[in-house]
């Protein structure tokens, strides 16, 4: 990644009304060569809007949307992009095979049907009826679509809805991938343990507005949360009420505590329960920093 070369997807003060309501909100974004891009935030935060006016699927209302610095719905810019969005309606009589030249034959330098298959993990499944795939499957072969024609940019949908572990980690693996061959993804997901896998930058959206940005490791800092977790009978709601505390709960039946205050937090545990045991104390990760900047902008709206 080269964050000195023109960006390779870019919004400028874009925003996008449905109706009464306002999706995008003069938002920013940019995706520089080569980086993979977390968006980030809850559902209506605008993720999938702000991907589809990248995309040209959507004229800004306002603001502007550049893909390789020209007008996303532009030919020859979106030959160098692959896409695979929430749902697809895909031919469901066509076999993946099928489907897979079909789709290459509209790049000019698509990757062998072999590679593209391979890097998917759909070589087993090239004579079957996209139609008769499982929900997994599916995406498997969506994934295959959009990596077919060699883009020099990827945006995925919550690409890995629906599948299973060793599918989600194989699907990782072949993102790194592509990152590696230089390719610049930008994915969606509400798995924090993706973005905190994959990404080298993480855009947490609100509203239709960035929130945060910055490396997983910048966003945790910037909110320095601390994870508590010991064998404690308190009262895990009760602690969730005490000053400091961000959140508390029960997992395995140890007390987890989420705190920005880690030192006094931990002295009210343990005079409030003299037989506290099994203590860990660890920086929070990417779920504990994402809750929290999605609390600050709650409170700040
Ligand atoms: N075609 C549409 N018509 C009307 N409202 C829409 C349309 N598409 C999106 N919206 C609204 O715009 C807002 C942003 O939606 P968007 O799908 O971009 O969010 P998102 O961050 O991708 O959400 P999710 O995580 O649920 O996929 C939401 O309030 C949504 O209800």
């Amino acid at each position: 990644m080269n964050p000195s070369m023109p960006p390779v997807a870019e919004l400028v003060g874009v925003t996008q009304r449905y109706g009464a309501l306002t999706a995008l909100d003069g938002l920013d974004l940019a995706v520089r060569p080569g980086e993979l891009l977390a968006l980030l935030g809850p559902n209506g935060a605008g993720k999938s809007t702000s991907i589809g006016v990248l995309l040209g699927l959507m004229r800004p209302q306002s603001g502007q949307a550049r893909l390789f610095g020209g007008d996303p719905q532009d030919v020859v810019s979106r030959r160098r992009i692959g896409v695979m969005l929430q749902s697809a309606a895909l031919p469901a009589t066509l076999r993946v095979g099928e489907l897979l030249r079909l789709t290459a034959s509209y790049y000019p330098a698509p990757r062998p049907l072999a590679e593209s298959a391979a890097l998917a993990g759909v070589d087993d499944l090239l004579t079957r009826p996209y139609g008769k795939l499982s929900g997994g499957q599916q995406r498997r072969v969506q994934f295959a679509l959009a990596l077919c024609g060699r883009p020099a940019l990827l945006f995925l949908d919550e690409p890995t809805v629906g599948m299973d572990i060793e599918a989600r980690q194989k699907l990782w693996a072949a993102i790194r991938s592509l990152v590696g061959e230089g390719c610049a993804v930008v994915l969606t997901t509400h798995y924090l343990e993706e973005a905190e896998a994959l990404a080298q930058r993480v855009v947490v959206m609100g509203q239709g507005r960035v929130l945060t940005e910055g490396s997983v490791d910048e966003l945790r800092g910037r909110v320095g949360m601390t994870r508590i977790r010991c064998l404690s009978d308190l009262d895990a709601d009760a602690v969730a009420g005490w000053t400091h505390v961000t959140a508390a709960g029960r997992e395995e039946g140890r007390l987890v505590v989420t705190t920005a205050a880690a030192e006094s937090v931990l002295r009210r545990l343990l005079d409030a329960d003299t037989t506290l045991s099994e203590l860990e104390v660890r920086r929070a990760g990417l779920a504990e920093a994402f809750v929290e900047l999605s609390r600050q902008d709650k409170e700040a709206a």
